[in-house]
């Protein structure tokens, strides 16, 4: 089954001090036999498990396993012949605390094609025939050293290997229980099985069929008092499967064994993730007000040209003769306050609309309930939030047909004209949907606007009103880019596009913030998460260790940090989205009372870039720690205590 050709192993043979462990080892194992190999601390006892088991690789000569010799072997079937052919127990027995002794158990199986039901069958009946039936929901900490040994045991046979390698099963127990432990091992031999027992344990012994010691590196003795029967027959193949549901089953015991730290470590993801969707979230509102303002609110054929100085009557007339302006309108803007029955007082702002005839061409506001006010008349339309203000428990429409006695003052940016506040009485006719983020306006009509401010600021009926601000309206919006051109030396215009341009710089300047912000906190989990992945592999090398012993390889060992990461990464962006959905009744409130637009607007575009953005952050800072753990020696990590 195992022939041993020559074997020598030097460690460290370029540095100065190279040591010999092994010196040209010839031996021959077979079915049924129970070898001990014994030797004092330092003899190359464990050199020699290791070479055995494909763990390590000699210096010089063969290890031959079912004829084929291990140094042909790749990684891989070095890792195939760990799954087949060698069951592993263990001094300190190498249980997963946090497993049951069922699910230890069926962890033997892990790289083994088969089905779910069929490990817990198997791994039930051997727990059965090694005595531990009544303890198969228990954990590891609950059970004696013995019962503890026994599970390890059961773990190794349950593959139902050829060889059974035992690195000082007895060390860590009591004399009855070494003895109980050591029949154990002897029936496994007499049913067939190779049992390699290396001990300092002289009393090993007596139920081996085989002594071999070792000194200094070298067999000094090999005593067979059973000779075994050269087995030719080789153990069943099993196809290979360590299948990313086993990884998540893992890495889920994991995260909740270790739930507060992972849930601190979560906080910034869940933050970053959130801040992230919001960002996207207020960047996709962004385009949809744009879109919205456009349709509605801005009107395409209209330009604001505004003069250093006040306008004069030849600036007029040079305009009015060009054919591409159908009407030129000076702009005003009036501060308006009315008291409340509560003494309490509303301020806001009012502007003109458009005389009638040109209502049907230019854009004017959208009415929510009533109509516009009509040219001259003493009529107003309020806006939504001031209408709010006003109306008792949200009942805007009960406004309308109301009067509304305010004052108003005009605001004079050019020269500071004395003005005074103007008292009027306003019939409510209108209620306007939203208007361009910031601004919230009540609107008179055109003459009706006039006649406040020539009163407020003292001027006569007919007498001009000094401004340096007028609309332009167009015949045609194809014609804006020709008019601007022309007129831009003398005047400061606003074009439509302009309009939105100034106003979502703000928000974009805001959203970029934020982004950024998201970004620095997806920077910092991403460090968190790689750190908190280095801890876990350095805590999880026991893990590790025993998954290489039952047949794993660097590829499974890589996919259980990974998918460690993605669980983690999963969770906390989920966590993230959610919580920025939630935002979204505290932010559009707000973005309601102090722009009158709803900002935030996520999709489930937003929402799936923003958690795909999460799970690839903690997916990439998991292959570092993950490539770290897939590189750690095996022989180091089952090192013994
Ligand atoms: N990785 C290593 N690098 C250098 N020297 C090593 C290494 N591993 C073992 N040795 C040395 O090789 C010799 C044999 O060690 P080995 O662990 O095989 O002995 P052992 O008989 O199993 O001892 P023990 O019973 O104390 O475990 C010792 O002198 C040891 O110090």
């Amino acid at each position: 089954m195992i022939k041993i050709r020559g074997i020598t192993k030097i460690y460290n043979p370029e540095k100065q001090k190279p040591l010999t462990a092994l010196k040209d080892i010839n031996l021959e194992f077979g079915a049924g036999e129970f070898v001990c190999i014994l030797g004092k601390s330092g003899s190359g006892k464990s050199t020699l498990l290791n070479i055995i088991a494909g763990l390590d690789k000699p210096t010089a000569g063969s290890v031959f396993i079912d004829n084929e010799d291990m140094a042909s072997f790749s990684d891989l079937k070095l890792a195939d012949c760990r799954k087949d052919k060698i069951g592993f127990v263990f001094q300190d027995f190498q249980l997963m605390e946090h497993l049951t002794v069922l699910e230890n158990v069926e962890l033997g199986l892990s790289m083994n094609a088969v089905d779910s039901k069929e490990k817990r069958r198997r791994a039930k009946s051997i727990l059965t025939n090694i005595g531990l039936y009544e303890h198969l929901n228990h954990k590891p900490s609950e059970l004696s050293g013995g019962q503890k040994q026994r599970v390890s045991i059961a773990r190794a046979l349950v593959k139902n290997p050829d060889i059974i390698i035992a690195d000082e099963p007895t060390g860590a127990l009591d004399s009855k229980t070494s003895i109980e432990m050591l029949n154990i091992l002897k029936d496994i031999a007499d049913s067939g099985k190779l049992v390699i027992v290396v001990t300092h344990d002289y009393e090993v012994k007596d139920y081996s069929t085989r002594i071999v010691e070792l000194k200094d590196g070298q067999v000094i003795k090999d005593e067979i008092k059973q000779k075994f029967v050269q087995n030719n027959e080789k153990s069943i193949v099993q196809k290979r499967s360590f299948d990313i549901k086993a990884a998540f089953r893992l890495s889920w015991k994991r995260l909740v064994e270790r739930k507060w730290r992972y849930l601190l470590v979560s906080v910034s993801l869940i933050i970053g993730i959130c801040s992230l969707a919001i960002a996207f979230g207020i960047s996709n509102g962004i385009k949809s007000y744009s879109e919205y303002a456009n349709k509605r609110i801005i009107d395409n054929k209209k330009l604001t040209f505004i003069k250093k100085d006040a306008l004069t009557s030849e600036d007029y007339f040079a305009l009015k003769k060009n054919k591409k302006i159908r009407l030129l309108q000076d702009e005003y803007v009036l501060n308006a306050k009315h008291e409340l029955d509560n003494k309490e007082e509303i301020t806001f702002k009012v502007k003109s609309i458009i005389q009638k005839e040109y209502q049907k061409d230019y854009t004017t506001p959208e009415i929510f309930h009533g109509r516009l006010p009509e040219d001259n008349k003493k009529e107003i339309a309020l806006s939504y939030n001031i209408a709010m203000k006003l109306a008792d428990n949200g009942n805007i429409e009960n406004l309308i047909g109301k009067k509304i006695e305010a004052k108003f003052l005009a605001v004079d940016d050019l020269n500071n004209y004395p003005s005074r506040w103007d008292k009027q009485s306003l019939n409510i006719v209108g209620i306007t949907q939203k208007t361009l983020i910031g601004e919230d306006y009540a609107y008179l009509p055109y003459e009706t606007q006039k006649t406040i401010v020539r009163r407020s600021r003292f001027l006569g009926k007919n007498e001009d009103i000094p401004t340096n601000k007028m609309s332009v309206y167009l015949k045609d919006k194809g014609n804006i880019e020709e008019i601007y051109n022309s007129y831009v030396k003398s005047y400061d215009i606003t074009r439509p596009e302009d309009v939105l341009k100034g106003l979502t710089k703000v928000f974009k300047n805001f959203n970029l913030i934020i982004l950024g912000a998201a970004l620095l906190i997806l920077f910092i989990s991403a460090l968190m998460i790689g750190i908190i992945l280095f801890i876990s592999v350095l805590e999880r090398q026991r893990e590790i260790g025993l998954l290489i012993s039952i047949g794993g390889t660097k590829k499974d060992i890589k996919k259980i940090f990974v998918t460690e990461g993605l669980l983690l990464g999963t969770l906390a962006s989920t966590a993230g989205v959610i919580l920025s959905i939630v935002m979204f009744l505290v932010i559009n409130p707000m973005a309601m009372k102090y722009m009158n637009y709803p900002i935030y607007n996520p999709n489930i575009f937003t929402l799936v870039i923003a958690l795909t953005v999460g799970i690839v952050v903690s997916l990439a800072s998991s292959i570092i720690p993950a490539v770290k753990a897939s590189k750690l020696s095996p022989i180091e990590l089952l090192r013994r205590n």
